[in-house]
């Protein structure tokens, strides 16, 4: 059993549901001609980041689809507010959310070394999800969730030194066996880099309308197993994550879960948004004897090893407590 358990307080930004991939799993994801298209501009944005900020949130979540700019009406209404490429605009969206003291964390698909580059010094910590080391049906129209792809990316993170999320999507048509070979490839990334700070164990939740609505989630007993899985194969200072809105957690802390991810006060799951969040009171009921304690977008070993920017450390400095969880709100 873990000594605590965490969380953190975000809130989700779906800056782009364009994307160049198809996964069969995915309703987030819309065509270019599909009435809800959308880019979300700077004028939507703010008002949400004030109100995370309000509502006590630490975190700006912002999620893509991948690589939009290869979608041409995308990269002309891009144009159109003013920027070249999608990268300078989430550089923009990250200085945003600094300056109304939110710790951005990006999760954009696929980016290249460059694109790391620049927003390394904007990012509290990044994500990007390997998914699995398997060849599968579900990702045959997404050339973005090659395995190699994603490994090279995880790799890059870690030669640039940035905290990082990544995890496995239990459920879409892998084995056992691939993912044991999945979270040992992260653990092989991370014994050379030192950079996953946490691990998410994702059960893949069907959704109407997609190629994969008829197949089944995974059972409890196939979550609880990859959950104990992730925890021996990975090294200790990696944390194991699981989605409160996805899944009863109890069971998956008493086998090596020991953080719930973010949860939003004020914005929905834009990945699962029927699955609504869980309000703290509700997560401390889900742990019971276990304490509960909040942390920040960046673990505290990677604030102790100094894997920020000057540019967030007043941030930092502000929302931190001596061990380097969230300071407790007067
Ligand atoms: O609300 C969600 N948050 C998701 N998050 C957010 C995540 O729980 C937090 O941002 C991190 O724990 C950092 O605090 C992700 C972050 C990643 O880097 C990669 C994948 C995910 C997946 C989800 C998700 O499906 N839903
Ligand atoms: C951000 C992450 O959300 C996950 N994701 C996308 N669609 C689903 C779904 N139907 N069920 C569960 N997780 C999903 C993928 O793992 C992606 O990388
Ligand atoms: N499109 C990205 C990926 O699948 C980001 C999250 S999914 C909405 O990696
Ligand atoms: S999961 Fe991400 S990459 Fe796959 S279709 Fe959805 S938005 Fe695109």
């Amino acid at each position: 059993m873990p000594e605590f358990v965490t969380f953190s307080r975000n809130v989700f930004i779906p800056v782009t549901n364009i994307c160049r991939n198809r996964c069969g799993y995915c309703t987030f994801r819309r065509d270019p001609e599909h009435p809800e298209a959308r880019l979300m501009s700077v004028e939507e944005i703010i008002p949400i980041l004030k109100n995370g900020k309000e509502a006590g949130c630490t975190e700006a979540l912002f999620v893509f689809g991948e690589y939009a700019e290869e979608v041409p009406e995308y990269k002309k209404e891009l144009k159109e507010m003013g920027y070249d490429s999608t990268i300078e605009y989430v550089t923009e969206l990250c200085e945003l959310a600094i300056e109304r003291g939110l710790l951005p964390h990006t999760n954009a698909g696929i980016l290249s070394r460059h694109e790391l580059e620049m927003l390394k010094p904007l990012n509290i910590s990044m994500g990007l999800m390997l998914e699995t080391t398997a060849e599968l049906k579900a990702h045959s129209e997404s050339p973005g969730k090659a395995p190699s792809k994603r490994i090279e990316m995880i790799r890059t993170a870690g030669e640039l030194q940035i905290p990082f999320t990544t995890g496995i999507l239990v459920g879409i048509g892998e084995r056992e066996e691939d993912r044991k070979n999945s979270l040992e490839a992260i653990a092989d990334i991370h014994r050379e880099f030192g950079h996953i700070q946490e691990v998410i164990i994702q059960n893949f939740m069907p959704k109407p309308d997609t190629p994969m609505a008829d197949q089944a989630p995974p059972k409890k007993e196939e979550m609880v197993q990859a959950v104990s899985l992730a925890r021996e194969i990975l090294p200790d200072d990696v944390t194991v994550q699981v989605a409160p809105n996805l899944i009863e957690p109890r069971i998956l802390i008493e086998n090596g879960a020991s953080d719930l991810g973010g949860i939003s006060p004020t914005t929905i799951d834009w990945i699962n948004p029927e699955a609504e969040w869980p309000g703290v009171v509700e997560l401390q009921e889900m742990t019971g004897e276990i304490p509960l304690i909040e942390r920040l977008p960046i673990y505290p070993q990677y604030i102790k090893k100094g894997w920020y920017s000057d540019k967030l450390s007043s941030l930092i400095t502000e929302l931190t407590d001596k061990n380097g969880f969230k300071r407790k709100q007067q």
